[in-house]
């Protein structure tokens, strides 16, 4: 019976998600990014997947058989004050993904692409669909990681309600921006519970 009851829950959830996500994009991300110093890191290895400075794509990979890319949507959408402001007020394209292991969504991931970028410096971005946008900038010499800005997000957020996700503990983000010429994008993601980030909460692949 409490077996039942387990699958009847997971199927609701997973229904609401992928109802939710064609309804919802962009999703927005509404929270407080600080200093990496600034906020208090509860344990190491987290502090060791939120500052790693490599490929989140390949991080990940490495901890799954089946990684997917799942694009939520891809478009010119509104920025809030402060991303504005990070864009120095360049039109945007809003690119947001679930990075997926064992079909499980880890990491929510909004991507801010000037849109003069993407017809003028590089075009591939107009058509990378379920393709890691990772894979494209770490693959360049020429596209630089500026510092990370990182944020705690509670459990009751707004974003993981969208998502249909129910976390029993608050979760961690990161920010950076990659400068390629003049210009600027930025990266912001965040782990979800079950990502393998979570070590003490039994995160996958651990
Ligand atoms: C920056 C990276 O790219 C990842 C892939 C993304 C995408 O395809 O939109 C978005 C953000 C990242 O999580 C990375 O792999 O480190």
């Amino acid at each position: 019976m409490s077996n039942h009851k387990g699958i009847m829950t997971s199927l609701s959830s997973y229904l609401q998600r992928i109802l939710n996500l064609s309804i919802h994009f962009p999703l927005m991300l509404d929270t407080r990014w600080v200093q990496p110093d600034d906020l208090s890191i509860p344990d190491f290895h987290l502090k060791n997947w939120l500052l790693d400075t490599g490929s989140l794509t390949e991080r990940l990979q490495s901890h799954c058989r089946q990684f997917r890319v799942q694009l939520l949507g891809q478009a010119v959408a509104p920025l809030s004050e402060d991303e504005q402001c990070q864009m120095t007020d360049m039109p945007c394209e809003v690119r947001e993904v679930l990075l997926c292991g064992e079909a499980q969504p880890w990491v929510f991931a909004r991507s801010l692409l000037p849109v003069t970028l993407i017809h003028q410096g590089m075009q591939e971005l107009a058509q990378l669909g379920e393709q890691s946008l990772g894979k494209v900038l770490f693959n360049r010499s020429d596209c630089v990681r500026e510092p990370f800005e990182i944020t705690r997000i509670p459990a009751d957020h707004a974003l993981l309600q969208t998502l249909g996700i129910d976390s029993t503990h608050d979760v961690w983000g990161r920010r950076s921006r990659f400068s390629y010429r003049h210009w600027h994008m930025m990266v912001a993601e965040i782990f979800l519970p079950g990502s393998p980030a979570y070590k003490q909460f039994g995160g996958a692949g651990a």
